[in-house]
């Protein structure tokens, strides 16, 4: 999906909501649990109850991973599941030497062989160009470069000030534009660091942020758009566990629909206010 086709979508749907699938078979409703697939069964029903109000959905493979082969199973299926419109985020923090970061790209992007057609990938970026630049090989595919998380931890190395003062993240970025441009690479910044996203913004005008952190995380939405939202949105503001756990009982999908709503209305409202 190029970076136009994704911002009509958002104008289309007046959302930025960016659903997280991370499906933990512990916390899903006890009565999927009889179901061939529990965890299949449970995503289709998210995603048959939110895709009206999202434009992306983003699994964290972790919460497939951690099943085996079985896991890798559900996400094919899951993924399968997914709007042809809708973006998808392959949430999976890679990136490693030059011809294994080349492994983790045809493992998300090249359908013919691992089977995923995802839109883009999480990229870890502390290796360099050669570990993120395979990923920037693939038509209409981006690479989304952690840069400001939103986790407490996040601060242990992303705020450390190199010579000039420059902050470690902000390093990141200006050298990640030297890489591939806005319509290949997006980043990843914490809606708990919101504070932080006015100055973020002088650094990366153009870029599409993902902005995880909201719901139970405890970021705002609000001052996410206030403060980075740009003349193309600009924005993927997921929210995981507030949206897919809403309800542990049979009314989950119903309620997990009410929670995305709420979101999409709100961000329809911040639309109409800073775009
Ligand atoms: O800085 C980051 C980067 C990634 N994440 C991921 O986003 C979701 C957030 O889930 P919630 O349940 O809405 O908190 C999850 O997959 C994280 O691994 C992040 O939170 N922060």
């Amino acid at each position: 999906m190029t970076r136009q086709q994704l911002f009509d979508t958002i104008l289309e749907k007046r959302s930025f909501l960016c659903v997280g699938l991370d499906t933990d078979i512990t916390k899903i409703p006890p009565h999927l649990l009889k179901e061939e697939n529990p965890v299949v069964e449970f995503n289709r029903q998210i995603i048959e109850a939110t895709a009206e109000f999202c434009v992306a959905y983003k699994p964290n493979t972790a919460f497939y991973e951690s099943m085996g082969v079985k896991g890798w199973q559900n996400l094919q299926e899951t993924m399968n599941l997914v709007p042809e419109n809708i973006f998808t985020i392959a949430d999976a923090k890679r990136g490693d030497i030059g011809n294994t970061s080349a492994m983790y790209a045809r493992a998300f992007f090249n359908k013919e062989e691992s089977g995923f057609d995802f839109d883009s990938v999480t990229v870890a970026p502390y290796m360099g160009v050669d570990s993120v630049s395979p990923f920037l090989g693939f038509d209409n595919k981006w690479v989304i470069l952690l840069a400001l998380t939103s986790n407490e931890g996040g601060k242990d190395f992303q705020f450390s000030e190199l010579k000039s003062e420059e902050k470690l993240f902000e390093k990141v970025v200006k050298t990640a534009h030297t890489w591939g441009s806005p319509e290949q690479i997006m980043f990843v910044v914490g809606a708990t660091r919101a504070s932080e996203l006015s100055d973020f913004r002088k650094i990366a005008p153009d870029n599409f942020l993902l902005v995880p952190g909201v719901g139970a995380q405890g970021g705002s939405l609000q001052e996410v758009a206030q403060f980075g939202m740009n003349d193309k949105c600009g924005l993927l503001v997921n929210s995981s566990r507030a949206i897919i756990y809403a309800s542990k009982g049979e009314d989950f999908a119903e309620k997990a629909r009410e929670e995305a709503k709420k979101l999409r209305d709100e961000m329809d409202i911040l639309l109409d206010k800073y775009l």
